[in-house]
C-alpha cells in the first residue's frame, strides 16, 4: 500500500533530511515510525501526502508512483490519506459533528449520506453521544479520538498519524492505539510517528526507526 524505493529528500544542498530510504508497507499493517528529533519522521509523512517531493527515488501509494503526480491529481491522492495530528486541529467553534463532516464537505458529499458517515465515524470511536458538543467541553483524550473520526470518516485506505499520543496520559495513549489496531485489523494500512518508546514497545509491532535520515530499523518486510 506503502512503498519507498530508494527514497532520498534534500530540503537544500547541505542539509539531506532522508537518505535511501526503502520499506514497504501492506494493506492492513500496522507500524510504527521512531528517531531521535530532527530524524525525518515528519518529511517522510509529508512525502506520503504529497506535501513535499522527493529528490530521488520513488514514493508508491496505493499502487500510484507519486513523483510523477500531475499536481491537479494530488487533492485526489489526499482523500485516500486519513491524517491525524498531535494537536488535533479542530475548530473549536464548531460542534463536534461538524468537526467530522468537514473532509464530506469538502469532497461535495450529499447532505443525507453526510450524517450517516459522521455518526457512523463517531460511533467507531465511542463519541456518538457527543456530536453536539463543542470539541472545548471535551477531554483531551476525546478531542484526539474527534481528530481520528475525522481522518477516518471518509474511508481512506490509509491513515497517518504524527505523535498522536503526544499529550496524553498512558491510559489514554493506550485506548488510542487500540482504535488504531482496530482499524489495521479492517485493511485499514496505519502509519504512527511516534516518541513514546514505552507505548510503542508495549504495542509490539513493527518499528521503522530513522537515523540522521537513514532507515536504519524495520526496512524489510514484517521485520
Ligand atoms: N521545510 C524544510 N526546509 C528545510 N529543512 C527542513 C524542512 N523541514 C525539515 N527540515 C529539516 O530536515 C530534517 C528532518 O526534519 P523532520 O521534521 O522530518 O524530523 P522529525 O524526525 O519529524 O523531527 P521531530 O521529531 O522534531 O518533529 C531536520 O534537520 C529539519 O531541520
Amino acid at each position: 500500500m506503502i512503498e519507498f524505493r530508494q527514497v532520498t529528500k534534500r530540503y537544500d544542498s547541505d542539509h539531506t533530511a532522508l537518505r535511501q530510504v526503502n520499506f514497504s508497507l501492506a494493506r492492513g499493517e500496522l507500524a510504527f515510525l521512531t528517531g531521535h528529533s530532527g530524524a525525518g519522521k515528519s518529511t517522510l509523512l509529508k512525502l506520503i501526502m504529497v506535501m513535499e517531493r522527493p529528490s530521488a527515488g520513488e514514493v508508491i501509494v496505493g499502487g500510484q508512483m507519486l513523483n510523477k503526480l500531475p499536481k491537479r491529481q494530488i487533492p485526489y491522492i489526499r482523500r485516500h490519506i486519513g491524517v491525524v495530528f498531535q494537536n488535533h486541529q479542530l475548530l473549536f467553534d464548531r460542534t463536534v459533528f461538524d468537526n467530522v463532516a468537514m473532509p464530506l464537505e469538502v469532497m461535495g458529499v450529499p447532505a443525507r449520506d453526510i450524517g450517516r458517515r459522521v455518526r457512523a465515524s463517531l460511533d467507531k470511536v465511542g463519541l456518538l453521544n457527543k456530536e453536539k458538543m463543542s470539541p472545548l467541553q471535551l477531554s483531551g483524550g476525546e478531542q484526539q479520538r474527534v481528530g481520528i473520526a475525522r481522518a477516518v470518516v471518509n474511508k481512506p485506505p490509509v491513515l497517518l498519524a504524527d505523535e498522536p499520543t503526544g499529550n496524553l496520559d498512558p491510559e489514554l495513549s493506550a485506548d488510542i492505539m487500540h482504535l488504531f489496531g482496530q482499524f489495521s485489523q479492517v485493511g485499514v494500512t496505519v502509519l504512527i510517528a511516534s516518541h513514546d518508546i514505552a507505548l510503542i514497545n508495549d504495542m509490539q509491532r513493527r518499528t521503522l526507526t530513522l537515523d540522521h535520515g537513514q532507515l536504519i530499523a524495520g526496512g524489510g518486510h514484517g521485520g
